[in-house]
């Protein structure tokens, strides 16, 4: 098998046939909205919280809202619901999430986006859980993960998911790959490529962007979003705590399988990491859309979709994707 990650690829330029990149449209139809860009911050404690959510729906842009403030969710689904924007919530596989899909069909509330977010999502745990919210929730657009390799991209298609989350170990603060052996850590790129060959409904490419030019080669390799922790994480409206060292600020951010997010040392996958201050994030999403227009210029193209079919080189290959353990 060919495998190569995002350092190791370059994407080959077409002939321009725009004046300016101001002409390319970054938009995206995912589930049945257009968004402004195909990227959504990590359903992550530290990357995600209410107010952002609502600030990213208000201002066209995707979001998933983390799963782990169980008991906001519904509260929270019922004040976007006043204000009159969409849902788009987390759930978990365990029992009590089954009573939670229940409740919130009771309610009369149906979110339009869930997302089923486990590390393993190719087992029979998130299949039944896709054929609960599909009974339940019948209209929610239902994305399910993460998985690695084609098979369960089909198997959990079949199950009724109406898009996929492709990324096992790929993530800045994942240590997956170094404490079990598996996962696409260092392939990530490869494993999406493999994915979307076998896919017929929309993936999300999730973990190991480490740059914007990454978003660009995960619209080629066929990623229709693109989720990403690390490059949202330290802004000013992160939700991660702010810590002063020495005259320098930083945010936290730490993986979702943390002993920090779980408050116990139990089944670790996760790291915190300190990220210096970035800033507003509405200005790191201005410059991801400049840099994609330009993408899509050097692509040939007007949209997204010229970035699907550009030639490629693989320029040399490195399994930690310039990360450090
Ligand atoms: N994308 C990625 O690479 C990864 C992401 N994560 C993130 O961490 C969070 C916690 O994930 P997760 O532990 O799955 O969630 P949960 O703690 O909610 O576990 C979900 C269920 O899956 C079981 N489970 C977890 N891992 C495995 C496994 N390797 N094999 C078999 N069963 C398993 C758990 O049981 P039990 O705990 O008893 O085994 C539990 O029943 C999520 O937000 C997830 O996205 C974590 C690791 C990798
Ligand atoms: N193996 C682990 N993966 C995790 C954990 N928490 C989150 N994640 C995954 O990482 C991506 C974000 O990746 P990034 O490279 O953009 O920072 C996130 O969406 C999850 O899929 C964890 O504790 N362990």
């Amino acid at each position: 098998m060919q495998v190569f990650d995002y350092e190791d690829i370059q994407l080959i330029p077409s002939k321009c046939i725009v004046k300016s990149r101001s002409e390319c449209d970054t938009t995206v139809e995912f589930g049945n909205r257009r968004f402004k860009l195909p990227v959504v911050p990590a359903n992550m404690a530290t990357i995600i919280d209410e107010k952002l959510a609502i600030w990213l729906a208000q201002n066209g842009y995707f979001y998933i809202m983390h799963r782990f403030d169980e008991a906001g969710r519904i509260p929270f689904i019922q004040k976007m619901n006043e204000l009159g924007l969409y849902t788009s919530i987390s759930v978990g596989v365990k029992d009590k999430e089954y009573e939670f899909v229940e409740e919130m069909a009771k309610l009369g509330l149906k979110p339009d986006y869930v997302t089923i977010d486990i590390a393993h999502g190719h087992s029979d745990q998130v299949i039944d859980m896709i054929h609960h919210l599909k009974k339940h929730l019948p209209e929610t657009f239902v994305i399910a993960g993460n998985v690695a390799t084609p098979e369960a991209v089909r198997e959990l298609e079949n199950a009724g998911a109406d898009a996929t989350k492709v990324g096992v170990g790929p993530g800045k603060v994942c240590i997956t790959k170094i404490k079990t052996g598996f996962g696409t850590g260092g392939w990530q790129l490869a494993a999406l490529a493999r994915c979307a060959k076998a896919a017929r409904k929309p993936i999300i490419a999730d973990g190991g962007v480490r740059t914007h030019g990454d978003i660009a080669k995960s619209i080629r390799f066929g990623a229709t979003m693109i989720m990403i922790g690390y490059l949202f994480a330290g802004h000013e409206e992160s939700p991660g705590k702010t810590i002063p060292v020495g005259e320098q600020l930083f945010k936290e951010y730490f993986g979702s399988a943390s002993e920090y997010q779980k408050g116990a040392k139990v089944n670790v996958e996760g790291k915190k990491i300190l990220i210096p201050h970035k800033g507003k994030i509405q200005d790191t999403l201005k410059e991801m859309e400049q840099d994609l227009q330009s993408s899509i210029s050097y692509a040939g193209g007007k949209d997204l979709e010229a970035i699907t079919k550009v030639d490629y080189v693989i320029v040399k290959n490195s399994i930690f994707n310039g990360d450090t353990i």
